[in-house]
């Protein structure tokens, strides 16, 4: 049962046992507040004795005693429940968006191409908190309410069955109603769900291209957009609204019919002499308390109803496949072996076909060819940010799908063009490469990067925060931070996309430099775009379509005179040009 309820709400173990806790002590609060209405019923026994007499007195003694028996238990059950609710909703959904993040960081690649920042980050954080909700309120609450009622209506019916049939009958009526719109529910809160997530998007995508939009004067086109956005979103937040209100009031309505058929058919049973006064009374009172939890669970089934879009989400990431595997490698050398590799980001439409290389340690190997070849994937593939749909990669010959990604990728030194810096100082920003990594240390990899210079001129050294993403560094300065970093990781194999290539010719020569010290003694895969980096790597492999159109060293290659040659007789070509 537990991993049901933990699969019905995308929770943890402990978290579905807590909420089954929850549900408990809410039934026992409800319970202790019914009780109650015992005491009242007794009184107006009392009372009715009294009146039919004309002699004695109620004992209010016994009843006051009775009473603060009752508020001290409903105190005593009120503090538990909220314990129970409360406090364990906060430690589940602290639970529950570590377990995400965790689950989010063995994901392959292939997930996040199909998943939007904004959506994700939606997910993290407000599907959790509106799960937190659910969490401390509609889900307790509403197992209370209902528990607590039919236990209730099943003890109306050993006193009276025809007046426990005229106080019951509209509760299975409103919640009929409810279940019946389920799916209207569940879809107006799908539908909403989308709308937000292009809001967001719009809002989004505007922040991150700012400069963009201004310098092509789109942005009176794109702050309509985003208006148009918010409106949409605002129709359908009250159509949601609106549907909801619809189902819960009409269900609440039919709920408040059973005091009148309480009324009604407990005047014409009491004049037929079919049930006394007190039973009559007994009715009246349960009847007036009984639909008020009721009146709440209705909001709450709905509000659990709307839940579901976002238990969706939370169950696809917790069901997603991990990527695992041995927390040790112990390959052979480093040679990086390709063989027979077929990968597709969609299905049926494969952008690797049958590739089968190796890139030596000790050497460079570089990728090749025209644009969308495959080159980038490759890359991708060999540090198991991808899984090859068919065929094997191999690392000193231990196949990689074998291997934890995180303890492959600890032999694995990346410098892509796209540098990611974080807002921090540059020693951190440079310490990632290696965490335990002294400052001696990282200045030296500084050093040796060509960072030195330009570090010693900013106003705090190595202590200068750089902005988000390293705003306040040029392309050149970035890219050797990337170097740095991968200096001081030290590891025994290099991804290289070509990292100079938008760089002015100071910038380029410093990147270069750095570059020659690091790849020393490594097993190097570059990306390259420019043939005259290329004249210096030992294994040329030109990617045509997915495949491997032609391999060998530059000096084969050009006397091949196929697509290298072109290419490199092409860009030389391109180095004449003058306007
Ligand atoms: N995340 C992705 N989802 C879907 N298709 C992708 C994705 N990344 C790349 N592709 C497609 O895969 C093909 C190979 O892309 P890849 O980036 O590997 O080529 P490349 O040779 O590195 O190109 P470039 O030199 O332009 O960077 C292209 O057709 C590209 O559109």
């Amino acid at each position: 049962m537990i991993e049901k309820i933990q699969r019905r709400f995308a929770l943890t173990r402990p978290g579905a046992v807590n909420l089954v806790k929850a549900c408990v002590s809410c039934t026992i609060s409800y319970l202790v507040i019914a009780m109650s209405i015992g005491i009242l019923y007794f009184f107006t026994c009392d009372l009715i004795g009294i009146f039919r007499t004309g002699t004695g007195m109620p004992e209010y003694g016994i009843y006051a005693v009775q009473c603060a028996v009752v508020v001290i238990l409903i105190f005593a059950a009120h503090y538990v429940q909220y314990n129970m609710t409360f406090f364990n909703t906060y430690t589940e959904s602290a639970r529950l968006r570590i377990s995400v993040a965790e689950r989010l960081r063995k994901f392959p690649l292939r997930f996040f191409s199909r998943r939007d920042l904004s959506d994700l980050t939606t997910t993290i954080l407000s599907d959790v908190t509106g799960m937190e909700q659910a969490l401390s309120h509609f889900i307790p609450e509403f197992a209370g309410s209902v528990i607590s009622t039919a236990l209730l209506s099943i003890g109306m019916f050993f006193f009276d069955v025809k007046m426990a049939a005229a106080a019951v009958w509209c509760v299975p009526v409103s919640f009929l109603l409810v279940f019946l719109a389920k799916k209207k529910l569940s879809q107006a809160g799908k539908k909403d769900r989308k709308i937000q997530l292009i809001r967001t998007e719009k809002i989004q995508e505007g922040l991150e291209s700012v400069k963009d939009l201004k310098a092509g004067r789109y942005m009176e086109s794109y702050i309509k957009e985003v208006d148009d956005a918010i409106d949409r979103c605002e129709k359908s937040q009250i159509v949601t609204e609106l549907t909801n209100a619809l189902f819960v009031v009409s269900s609440q309505l039919i709920l408040k019919l059973g005091i009148a058929t309480v009324v009604i058919f407990g005047v014409k049973y009491l004049i037929s002499g079919e049930i006394s006064l007190e039973i009559f009374m007994l009715f009246l009172i349960v009847a007036s308390r009984l639909y008020d939890p009721l009146n709440a669970t209705l909001q709450n089934l709905a509000a659990i109803i709307s839940c579901d879009p976002k238990i969706d989400r939370l169950n696809e990431i917790n069901e997603y496949p991990l990527q695992e595997g041995k927390d040790r490698m112990e390959p052979d050398g480093y040679d990086i072996q390709f063989e027979n590799v077929t990968f597709s980001y969609e299905k049926g439409k494969p952008v690797l076909k049958n590739v089968s290389f190796t890139a030596k340690q000790n050497e460079i190997t570089a990728l090749i060819g025209g644009s969308g070849g495959g080159k980038t994937t490759c890359a991708s593939l060999a540090a198991r940010f991808y899984e090859p749909d068919a065929g094997r990669i191999t690392v000193g010959g231990v196949d990689i799908s074998t291997v934890d990604p995180e303890v492959l990728l600890s032999d694995f030194s990346i410098v892509f063009q796209d540098v990611v810096l974080f807002n921090a100082s540059i020693m951190e920003n440079i310490r990632i490469g290696k965490k335990n990594a002294t400052d001696e240390e990282v200045m030296r990899a500084a050093q040796m990067a060509f960072c030195d210079e330009f570090v010693q001129e900013m106003p705090d050294g190595y202590q200068t925060v750089i902005g988000e993403n390293g705003s306040r560094l040029s392309g050149g300065q970035r890219q050797r931070i990337s170097i740095a970093r991968a200096m001081l990781k030290d590891a025994p194999m290099i991804l290289l996309d070509e990292a100079s290539a938008s760089l002015d010719v100071e910038s380029e020569t410093y990147v270069q430099q750095a570059l020659s010290k690091l790849i020393e003694g490594k097993t190097v895969i570059m990306i390259a775009h420019r043939m005259r980096t290329v004249a210096k790597a030992s294994h040329l492999i030109v990617l045509e379509d997915g495949q491997i159109a032609e391999e060998g060293t530059p000096e084969e290659l050009l006397k091949q005179d196929g697509i290298y040659k072109r290419m490199t007789d092409l860009q030389h070509a391109a180095g004449q040009w003058k306007i």
